[in-house]
């Protein structure tokens, strides 16, 4: 799988030149629903014999639009829901599904503002040559959201590229949906969501420095940092890292640390029989069951006691 940052770099790859099939969405957590679109996707590539195309956007339009208008209006408090994953998890996992392009395209005010029409010509016929299109029936685009699967299968007709709707999938009759998987996430039903993901949840991360003080206490934790990720779970999980090809078990902490004032959410992650230095190495912080949410302790002493009965719960977990 090839990503391409930006129509700019679009022209480079000269694979794309006889045309593509393309689907576009944010495919945030490249759930179940997602999947059965980009299986569809691929199938339809085979057949044309062109690569199959994602279309995403960075930041998520929601996310645009709601810095928008808490810039232009403080009384509006408008917020985007939190990402399931990072982008890296996205491409990762957009890769397993064999997907041949990930066409990232930064959305700003001037790509907002297209007219419907010149997003059809510029860029869907002209730059990426679309032999197919997969696409929600709910999808709009362009300026004031004015195009929408009505325009796209007019075009189709006109520009000769066939427009499918990508259609909802259903789990236990309920559409899945990343609002689903976040709800499931909120609610601490994680055997839930790894079906309607079609894996476990995960982080994935590179380990950083910390305070050092962990290592005092006899908890040293791997640290990953979440940066600008609002990330949709918080507390204390029974955890399996991936590292190196390895699957070890461990107890993580998703939160801000209060006890020590910390201010920056964090991934910290104890790893059980384990003693090596790992900074700097990537690794995967699966999530199988929440323990507790986490607390503002009276001392280092009282979290250092708590993370023991943690520790002894999650052992007894996994057996
Ligand atoms: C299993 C586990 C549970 C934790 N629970 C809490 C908690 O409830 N409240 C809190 O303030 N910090 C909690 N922490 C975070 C600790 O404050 C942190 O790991 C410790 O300060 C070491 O930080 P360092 O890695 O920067 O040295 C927890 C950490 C772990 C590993
Ligand atoms: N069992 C373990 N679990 C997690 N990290 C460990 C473990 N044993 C050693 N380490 C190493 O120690 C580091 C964590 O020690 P810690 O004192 O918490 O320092 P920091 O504040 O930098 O995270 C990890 O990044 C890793 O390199």
């Amino acid at each position: 799988m090839r990503l391409i940052r930006g129509l700019y770099n679009l022209n480079k790859n000269t694979e794309l030149s006889k045309g593509c099939v393309l689907t576009i969405g944010n495919f945030d957590g490249v759930h179940i629903g997602h999947q059965h679109i980009l299986q569809r996707l691929n199938q339809q590539a085979k057949q044309l014999n062109v690569p199959s195309v994602v279309m995403l956007f960075e930041p998520h339009p929601r996310e645009f639009f709601a810095q928008k208008f808490a810039k232009s209006d403080q009384n509006i408090t408008a917020s985007a829901p939190a990402r399931l994953m990072r982008l890296r998890d996205k491409l990762h996992y957009l890769k397993q599904q064999q997907i041949d392009f990930v066409l990232c395209l930064r959305f700003n005010e001037k790509f907002a503002s297209l007219q419907p029409q010149d997003f059809i010509s510029q860029l869907l016929v002209e730059k990426l040559k679309v032999k197919y299109l997969s696409i929600g029936d709910d999808f709009r685009f362009g300026q004031a959201r004015q195009g929408n699967f009505e325009t796209l299968q007019q075009a189709g007709k006109t520009f000769n590229f066939i427009v499918e709707d990508s259609q909802s999938h259903c789990f236990e009759e309920q559409r899945v949906s990343s609002t689903l998987i976040r709800e499931a996430l909120h609610k601490d039903n994680l055997h839930l969501v790894e079906q309607l993901l079609g894996k476990p949840y995960s982080i994935r991360g590179r380990v950083v420095h910390g305070k050092k003080l962990g290592r005092t206490i006899n908890f040293p934790t791997a640290n990953i940092m979440l940066d600008r990720f609002v990330v949709p779970i918080h507390g204390v999980y029974a955890v399996k890292v991936n590292l190196n090809g390895q699957q070890l078990q461990g107890i993580a902490n998703v939160g801000n640390r209060p006890t020590i004032n910390g201010t920056n959410a964090l991934l910290e992650v104890h790893i059980f029989d384990f003693n090596q230095m790992i900074y700097g190495q990537s690794i995967e912080v699966i999530f199988v069951k929440k323990i507790r949410s986490e607390i503002k302790f009276e001392s280092f002493e009282a979290l250092k006691k708590q993370i023991e009965q943690d520790v002894v719960t999650v052992r007894h977990y996994f057996q």
